[in-house]
């Protein structure tokens, strides 16, 4: 911790004194810099007196995420089209923290979410709303962290499958919604609800690899289609969806590599979600995702890789833990923004990455070892068994699936 410290202090001088080394350092990062300096240098005083510094409030933000899931039910003024999408934020982030709720209201929740469920197949964001990928993707996983053969029973396979179909374009694209536009999320949306639930198919895939390459950028990240910015987000989308394809190789991965490293943030230790943007909790899950994919493809072809973790593990779980804590339970996007559940989902996964690695070698845990959370498959976001657990339920149980072709 000292180390880093010190190394922040030297890189700090630097910006300020050295116009070379920071040509384009904008006012907002100057503040975002300075503010976070100011708060590691308070810390390194309150960490000299309390040796179990940094701590992560485990229990402060199992309360929250617990009293953020009894309101779920209560009206909606905005989120509202996204109710899916908070059932799994808070379910994983309990997971993470090893405190899920208890049976009853998990079987509560496998209900909401049939209530969003669609004839025509997926799952809208609430009862009554039309299907979409991402709030199918959000209530699929939410469904395998519960676990239950109610949980997977309740998903009509057939449908979903064909819901798929209605959003797939001739060049492997999918849309989020009918009528949407091509975007990345909706291929790796749609990648990971087929492959959990076993509805995956090649035809259904055709091309899709192709397309995905399409949107690396020349900076060597991924934009959300092609032509456009490079950005964390979509980053992991491609990496992750080029992984479940089994079609890395088709992407140039070194320069990936090359970009992904380059956004995590030298004063602030998380990372921004593109060139020139500030830093951000939640992209330390979508940033910091990309590196186990990365070394697990990267092992294909040189075993020791898969040991090798490309980003600073320590530096992340600092920014996470002293600048990203609500005191009142929650994390955040950064010093002086709100708490949220988002940025508590993303900021937790985030730190599982910071801590596990590549999830091959012994977890490196800032701290006290009572900060370790739990592990997460970097390609789905849900714990490593349970993904398992659903592709081996739906494998020994095949829905009455006809594909198109
Ligand atoms: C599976 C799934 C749904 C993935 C979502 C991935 C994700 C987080 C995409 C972000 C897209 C984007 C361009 C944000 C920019 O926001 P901004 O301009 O407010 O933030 P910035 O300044 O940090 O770029
Ligand atoms: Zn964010």
């Amino acid at each position: 911790m000292e180390n880093q410290i010190r190394c922040f202090e030297d890189i700090f001088s630097e910006a300020f004194n050295n116009e070379k080394v920071v040509t384009d350092t904008s006012s907002d990062q100057v503040d975002v810099e300075t503010s976070v300096f100011n708060i590691y240098k308070q810390f390194e005083k309150n960490a000299s007196m309390d040796p179990d510094l940094p701590k992560l409030s485990r229990h402060t933000h199992s309360k929250i995420l617990k009293n953020w899931l009894k309101g779920l039910h209560k009206s909606y003024e905005c989120l509202d089209a996204s109710r899916t999408w908070l059932v799994y934020w808070i379910l994983h982030s309990l997971w993470l923290l090893n405190d899920l709720p208890d049976a009853e209201t998990l079987s509560h929740i496998v209900q909401f979410l049939s209530h969003c469920q669609n004839e025509e197949g997926g799952y809208g964001g609430g009862p009554g709303q039309y299907s979409h990928l991402g709030t199918t993707y959000a209530a699929i996983n939410a469904l395998s962290i519960i676990g239950t053969d109610a949980a997977y029973d309740s998903i009509d396979r057939s449908s979903l499958q064909k819901f798929l179909w209605t959003l797939r374009d001739v060049d492997g694209s999918f849309a989020l919604h009918k009528g949407g536009e091509q975007d990345i999320r909706g291929v790796y949306c749609a990648l990971s609800v087929a492959k959990i639930t076993n509805t995956y198919t090649d035809a259904l895939f055709d091309k899709t690899a192709e397309w995905l390459v399409s949107c690396q950028t020349y900076e060597g990240g991924f934009a959300g289609c092609p032509g456009m910015e490079a950005h964390g987000g979509y980053a992991f989308c491609g990496i992750a969806s080029l992984a479940l394809l089994n079609k890395s190789h088709l992407c140039d991965v070194d320069a990936l590599l090359r970009w992904c490293v380059n956004r995590q943030m030298r004063v602030e230790g998380g990372f921004q979600g593109r060139t020139n943007k500030l830093v951000d909790g939640c992209y330390s899950f979508w940033q910091g995702a990309a590196f186990p994919i990365i070394s697990a493809i990267l092992s294909q072809d040189n075993k020791e890789m898969i040991e090798t973790v490309f980003f600073n593990q320590g530096a992340l779980q600092e920014y996470l833990l002293i600048c990203c804590q609500a005191r009142d339970g929650g994390l955040i996007d950064k010093p002086g923004k709100l708490r949220d559940i988002y940025h508590t989902c993303y900021a937790l996964s985030g730190l599982s990455v910071a801590q596990h690695g590549t999830g091959a070698g012994d977890p490196y845990v800032v701290g006290s070892p009572r900060n370790e959370v739990n592990r997460v498959h970097p390609l789905h976001n849900v714990a490593p068994h349970l993904v398992y657990n659903a592709v081996h339920y739906f494998i020994r149980h095949p829905p009455p699936v006809k594909d198109k072709n």
